[in-house]
């Protein structure tokens, strides 16, 4: 399928969970992390869910990276140049929703992106390539373009794998593992 048919179908699939189960999959999604070998690195870079898109929430893996004492980055997104600008998440983070309802950090100490160490990515749907289709603005093939060519990229997903994204450009940057509900996928 089309990274706009992908779309679609799964922006459609995610407003059909209810607020229960966004919660109670997400928290699978965090358990499965638990078990990877990931956690020997120091900067992670968080993404804050958008709620009224039944994103993955975020908040339990923000719990365990707290409990290992790791740095989290969280950004900022300027829809017009669409650059993210970094910053350490801190108990002084203030973070309020932009007009996309993203929540984000108000200020801070900025972080530089070849600090960071490991990325979790979010996405409507990705495929067994490790392709990803976001929302459409390359917010992110940007971001991870200007990463450190070892940066660990991790997608979430409360779905399973397509077979094929068919039109998957030179600029997309894949997945090293996605974990869903019920798989950790390797690519
Ligand atoms: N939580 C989170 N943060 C993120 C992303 C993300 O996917 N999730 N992004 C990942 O790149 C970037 C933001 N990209 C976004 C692009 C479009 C829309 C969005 O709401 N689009 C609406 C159309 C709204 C409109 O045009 O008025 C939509 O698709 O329904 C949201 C985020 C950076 N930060
Ligand atoms: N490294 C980059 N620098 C600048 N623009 C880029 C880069 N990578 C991709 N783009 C542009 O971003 C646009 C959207 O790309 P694509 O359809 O792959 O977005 P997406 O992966 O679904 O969205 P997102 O990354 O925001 O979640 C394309 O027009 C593409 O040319």
């Amino acid at each position: 399928m089309t990274k706009k048919e992908l779309r679609q179908k799964y922006k459609a699939l995610r407003k059909q969970l209810t607020d229960y189960e966004v919660e109670e999959y997400s928290l699978e999604i965090a358990n499965q992390l638990i078990h990877l070998d990931i956690w020997n690195r120091n900067f992670y870079h968080l993404f804050l869910p958008i709620e009224s898109q039944h994103e993955v929430d975020t908040e339990f893996i923000l719990q365990v990276l707290a409990g290992k004492d790791k740095d989290v980055v969280v950004s900022k997104s300027d829809f017009e140049t669409r650059e993210m600008t970094h910053f350490l998440l801190t108990d002084n983070t203030k973070i309020k929703k932009n007009e996309y309802d993203i929540p984000e950090p108000v200020d801070g100490l900025e972080v530089p992106v070849s600090k960071i160490d490991v990325v979790f990515v979010p996405l409507l749907a990705y495929d067994v390539n490790g392709n990803r289709v976001g929302y459409g603005k390359g917010f992110y093939d940007k971001f991870l373009s200007e990463c450190q060519p070892n940066v660990l990229k991790i997608g979430l997903s409360f779905f399973e794998a397509e077979e094929l994204i068919s039109d998957v450009l030179p600029t997309d940057i894949q997945l090293d593992i996605c974990v869903s509900l019920t798989t950790v996928y390797n690519f």
